[in-house]
């Protein structure tokens, strides 16, 4: 289990982590989303002990982690792929790691086992691939055989085998009764793994709820429809006897339809005697609600394409417009 109360972070005058409290219970993988700068490496770092909140309170099973006794047997973390001498063998490292926790010298062949790295153990670390460097961040994590794992953003680097292989474990660590927490900024892998989310915005906590529910409360369904003629189709949207359908500019000149089923807008395009060149229901997408939910709180957003052409003196290329 994990708890952040009231956690807070400031860093000189910035505020990483404000006032978050929120629960990570066993036997469920709970993602936690935010985009950059939301205060999710932070919040990682004071669950681990490795920084200190400036007030509240980041527990593990319900202590501080300086408090815990063998801290490496309760909880494991992958917070920086590339920790490691890259000088040292896989197995060397994790042996340090094993020395180091307190933890016995076997759990090393297992753990390079469960990761996938056993043929690669007595390689050097430098000569190691991203994804091999997240497989053996993985591997120290699990070496206590910790009942809590923090892994922030696992899936770097990995191929669709190594998402895949991630995607079983974490469920399969989650099944055995452990908690499990996951940062990542891939939402469609959200979506398929985790069971709750925690979404942080602004260092502020924006959500905290079953990944189903969030988006099932969040997806307010639209229609994208695509036509040469907008203009009589809008109108007659507009004068739709159902109730208010607000229509909107979509990506590559499609219109965004709120309030009007696929049909009701087909029929109204035949009324209209508007040509439809596609017409279909948008599916609710975890990727969808997140940009609803963080929109207002990104802190770092990048200018969009065409300004930033123009702000660099240039004129927007094809591909920006
Ligand atoms: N040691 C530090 N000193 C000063 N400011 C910091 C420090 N660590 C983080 N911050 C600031 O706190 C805010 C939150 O940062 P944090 O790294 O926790 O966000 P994040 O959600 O993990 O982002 P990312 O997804 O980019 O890793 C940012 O504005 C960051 O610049």
């Amino acid at each position: 289990m994990l708890t952040a109360r009231e956690l807070t972070k400031r860093y000189g005058g910035t505020t990483a982590v404000d006032s978050l409290t929120f629960d990570v219970r066993p036997g469920l993988v709970t993602g936690f989303l935010g985009p950059n700068g939301a205060g999710k490496s932070t919040t990682l770092r004071l669950l681990l002990g490795l920084d200190r909140p400036t007030s509240g309170e980041a527990l593990v099973n319900g202590r501080r982690y300086v408090r815990l006794p063998q801290p490496a047997r309760q909880v494991g973390a992958l917070l920086d792929a590339s920790a490691g001498h890259p000088g040292r063998s896989a197995r060397a490292h994790l042996l340090a790691l094993a020395r180091g926790g307190g933890i016995p010298r076997r759990r090393v062949a297992d753990v390079l086992d469960e990761v996938g790295l056993s043929d690669v153990a007595d390689r050097r670390i430098g000569g190691f691939s991203l994804g091999m460097r997240q497989r053996l961040g993985i591997a120290a994590a699990l070496l206590g055989d910790p009942g809590v794992l923090v892994l922030d953003e696992p899936l770097n680097g990995l191929d669709l085998d190594g998402v895949r292989w991630v995607r079983g474990l974490v469920r399969a660590l989650a099944d055995e009764g452990r908690t499990v927490f996951v940062s990542s900024h891939l939402m469609s892998e959200m979506q398929l793994v985790a069971d709750r989310l925690v979404v942080v915005g602004g260092g502020r906590l924006v959500a905290d709820a079953p990944t189903a529910e969030l988006i099932a409360s969040w997806s307010d369904p639209r229609v994208v429809v695509r036509t040469p003629d907008p203009a009589p189709l809008v109108e007659q949207l507009r004068r739709s006897p159902r109730g208010p359908v607000t229509v909107a500019p979509g990506a590559d000149g499609a219109l965004l339809v709120r309030g009007a089923t696929p049909e009701e807008v087909g029929d109204a395009a035949h009324a209209a005697g508007a040509r439809v060149h596609a017409l279909y229901r948008e599916e609710a997408s975890l990727e969808r609600v997140y940009l609803d939910l963080t929109g207002a709180e990104v802190r770092h957003r990048a200018a969009p394409p065409r300004s930033r052409a123009a702000a660099h003196g240039g004129t927007a290329r094809k591909e920006d417009r």
